[in-house]
């Protein structure tokens, strides 16, 4: 019997040989470690060195079949797209790509992996869209996602996700359960406190807020936390950032001169308490003419871009100032439903962002945060 399966064996190798099948297999390893090389190689703004041989699960070669899967730390899935069409144009052949997201289980605070603190000198540049479109595009390039509504001043954060009428509930008359809204945590200071009441706060009073919303509020596990904070760069964001163990803060600002300087007092408020800031993003950057599709700088051109070189910053977006985005907002709608096109700009800044995080943690050290209230 086992002579037999040797025969069949010795059969099957030399029938491979005679056929050149042996050498078809080889070509198929030499594909796999070019698409390795190709793929080390590939550098951008998500990828600032290259794709570590480690994050390819498998490549998976059938005949003229190719698929690699890449497991990611950082959410960035999106990129398959792009990785898809490198790969496909070395070969000359397609080679479809698949992305998982899985981040490292290092936590910032609890089950919490990072907390970014989205913050604007001045008001009504379009923070908390922002912070809500950022945060709906993490979750779409593969992250778990919250949002914490900080801005005591006009906590928008339920109205744009819809949720207005909802209280959160308890189990235990301790901790609180927060909204879920198409899978995305969602906790604002706007479901406790009527405004009235909250703008009438001192510092320490809104940090105390902010820490009982964050410490009493069951997040279960998250990979990225985005803390909406009050405009501007006074006692209040300067205590309230001093209690929250961020990764970092995200600055928005839209291209008119008064509103970067008030962009640049962020910039001095969070190096003022060493927190590292992440990027600019520049808000209602440019107009596109609907009718010739010619590119108007409503408010001025180049102001963020400048503004991120002079203070070594990097500039994450240029999102245009566009109805879409008021009227989905407005609605409490889901942009990457409604207008694909338009949350592209929120999807290569939630890319560039969560990489960042990642190789930041990399470089950082590890220490245990605990928060008190005093
Ligand atoms: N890129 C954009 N294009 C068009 N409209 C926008 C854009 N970004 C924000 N808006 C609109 O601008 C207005 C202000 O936005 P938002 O409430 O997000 O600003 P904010 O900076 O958070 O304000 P506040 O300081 O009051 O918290 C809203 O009507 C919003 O829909």
């Amino acid at each position: 019997m086992l002579h037999n399966s040797v025969a069949f064996f010795i059969t099957r190798v030399r029938f491979i040989s005679m056929f050149g099948l042996n050498k078809l297999f080889k070509k198929d390893n030499q594909l796999e470690q070019q698409i390795f090389s190709e793929l080390a190689a590939y550098k951008s703004s998500v990828f600032p060195l290259g794709i570590e041989s480690s994050w390819v699960e498998k490549i998976d070669i059938q005949g003229s079949i190719v698929k690699v899967t890449l497991n990611l730390p950082f959410a960035a899935s999106g990129a398959a797209v792009f990785l898809r069409e490198m790969l496909s144009s070395k070969f000359d052949k397609s080679i479809d790509v698949v992305i998982n997201c899985l981040l490292p289980k290092a936590y910032k605070f609890k089950n919490i992996k990072h907390i970014v603190l989205v913050a604007s000198g001045k008001g009504g540049v379009g923070k908390s869209t922002t912070a809500v479109n950022l945060a709906r595009a993490l979750q779409a390039q593969g992250g778990k996602v919250g949002v914490l509504d900080a801005d005591i001043y006009g906590p928008s954060i339920p109205s744009l996700f819809s949720v207005m009428d909802e209280k959160p509930t308890t189990q235990d008359n301790q901790t609180l359960n927060p909204i879920s809204k198409d899978g995305i945590k969602v906790q604002s200071i706007g479901f406790l406190v009527s405004p009235q009441d909250a703008t009438v706060w001192r510092g320490p009073m809104a940090s105390g807020a902010l820490n009982q919303l964050l410490n009493e509020t069951q997040w279960g596990e998250l990979d990225y936390l985005i803390v909406d904070m009050p405009p501007g760069t006074g006692d209040i964001q300067l205590t309230m950032t001093q209690k929250v163990p961020a990764s970092g803060a995200l600055i928005v600002t839209t291209p008119q001169d008064l509103a970067l300087l008030d962009a640049q007092k962020g910039i001095a408020m969070f190096n003022k308490v060493n927190l590292p800031i992440l990027g600019l993003i520049e808000n209602m950057s440019h107009f596109v003419c609907t009718h010739c599709g010619e590119k108007n700088h409503v408010f001025g051109k180049h102001g963020g871009e400048q503004l991120a070189l002079r203070h070594a910053v990097p500039l994450l977006a240029a999102i245009p100032l566009n109805m879409e985005i008021r009227e989905t907002s407005e609605l409490g709608g889901c942009l990457s439903v409604e207008h694909a096109n338009i949350f592209e700009h929120y999807a290569a800044c939630a890319q560039t962002l969560s990489s960042m995080l990642y190789y930041q943690t990399l470089s950082a050290p590890t220490v245990d945060i605990v928060i008190t209230d005093d």
